[in-house]
């Protein structure tokens, strides 16, 4: 039985991240940055006009009202090269390029135009509402650094900057395998004794939401033959991942199973609870995890052991999240000798994280994720864990109740 934090080094020392790959920006979300980005231009790329309004020379000291002599007119998309001079202005629309002479635009809805005359009723100062060059951007600054991993906002800056291909981490395959002799797919009646297999299904969307391309095998009986074939079938996977069959019990063959695959075992049993029964085998450049088969448990040891792994795997330069401080909403009877990892929702209120117990934690209770964002980690042989105490906790996905 070895600590989490023991283990993950053992784990991540034996992970290299995955080859790059060039591809367009269209299909970059999830993918992590193999490169620096760095801006080739500017953004805005010139000054522009945040309203629609009229562009002019101001001073500080103009009349008002004050009447104009509107000389040019710039729609969004073109530009004019008319230098704008004491009396002059250039009706401008939002998003248009500042003509040259110009130094401010004053709003439409403060204007009156009466043929080519405007008559402003509210003079603005020199610099109103001018959007520079550069504001947001400028040429030449490092926008995303390689090892971040790319959601909506970044792939639209990087758009913003022109850029089409890139340079990524290509992602990382998982092969998935839900082992026991009791599961059944959805789609059919339940037998006596079955139940459904919904580590597959919740552990599929927790590998795509982390950006891996997933290769399910459903259900493997509880048999060393049907285990090495299935390990077979996922030869082309960087990591295997599966669920179940990782205790004691008689039918509880996975990690002989990996031994027997060729597998050198890295470790048994990890010194927490849930999901204490996890094991860890590597095969050439293929790592393999072993997780309980209880739905709440795999979750949590993938969340704390698995996920770190895959981040590094797929190139991200943050593999773990840091612990903070929670304050408890409720209280824990028993959290017994071995550190335990309390399945919590976050609630913000009076300047603190309250940690709000879901109010079952057993392993095999998968409702308790829903609607979970925290998972508190109590320290081995603490005793009851009482409202108002402090803790430690890490965040994990939002799972939106
Ligand atoms: N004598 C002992 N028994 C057990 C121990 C122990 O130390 N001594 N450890 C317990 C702990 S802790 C855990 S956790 C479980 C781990 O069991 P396994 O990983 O071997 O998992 P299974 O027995 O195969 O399954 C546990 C439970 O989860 C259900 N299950 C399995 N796969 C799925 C799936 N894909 N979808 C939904 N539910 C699944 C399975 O039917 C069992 O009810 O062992 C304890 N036993
Ligand atoms: O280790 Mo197990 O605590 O029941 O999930």
């Amino acid at each position: 039985m070895i600590e989490l934090e023991e283990a993950l080094e053992l784990v991540l020392a034996r992970i290299q991240p995955v080859e790059t790959e060039y591809i367009s920006l269209a299909d970059a979300n999830r993918h992590v940055l193999a490169q620096d980005v760095i801006s080739q231009i500017a953004m805005p790329p010139f000054a522009r006009s945040p309203l629609d309004g009229y562009a002019y020379l101001a001073i500080d000291v103009d009349p008002r009202p004050l009447q104009l002599n509107v000389v040019s007119e710039i729609p969004a998309g073109t530009f004019s090269e008319r230098v704008i001079t004491r009396g002059e202005a250039a009706k401008i629309f939002t998003g248009a390029p500042i003509p040259p002479g110009a130094n401010c635009v004053v709003r439409m809805e403060d204007t009156e135009l009466m043929g080519d005359k405007v008559t402003i009723s509210r003079p603005v100062l020199p610099g109103s509402n001018i959007v520079h060059k550069g504001e947001e951007i400028q040429e030449g600054d490092i926008l995303l650094k390689r090892g971040f991993y790319l959601t909506p906002p970044a792939i639209g800056l990087l758009a913003a900057v022109g850029i089409n291909q890139l340079k990524v981490y290509r992602r990382p395959r998982v092969g998935l395998l839900s082992t026991g002799s009791e599961l059944m797919d959805v789609g059919q009646p339940l037998y006596l004794g079955k139940i459904y297999n919904s580590n597959s299904y919740t552990l599929r969307g927790m590998l795509q939401e982390a950006g891996c391309e997933v290769l399910v095998i459903p259900i493997v009986y509880d048999q060393i033959e049907d285990t090495l074939d299935a390990l077979e079938k996922v030869s082309e996977a960087d990591v295997i991942i599966s669920t179940g069959g990782a205790s004691v019990g008689d039918y509880d063959i996975m990690r002989h199973a990996l031994a027997q695959f060729g597998c050198d075992m890295l470790f048994w049993k990890l010194n927490l609870k849930p999901g204490t029964p996890v094991s860890v085998g590597q095969k050439g450049k293929q790592l393999f995890f072993s997780l309980s088969g209880n739905p709440a448990a795999a979750m949590v040891t993938f969340e704390l052991l698995v996920r770190p792994a895959l981040r590094k795997l797929a190139g991200r330069s943050t593999p773990e999240e840091a612990e903070f401080q929670v304050k408890m909403a409720g209280c824990f009877g028993r959290p017994g000798k071995q550190r335990r990892f309390l399945r919590a929702q976050a609630v913000f209120k009076d300047g603190v994280i309250w940690a709000d117990l879901a109010p079952a934690q057993g392993s095999g209770i998968l409702r308790s994720m829903i609607g979970s964002h925290l998972l508190v980690d109590v320290p081995a042989n603490h005793g009851p864990v009482e409202v108002g105490e402090l803790l430690m906790a890490r965040w994990i996905a939002d799972w939106e109740s």
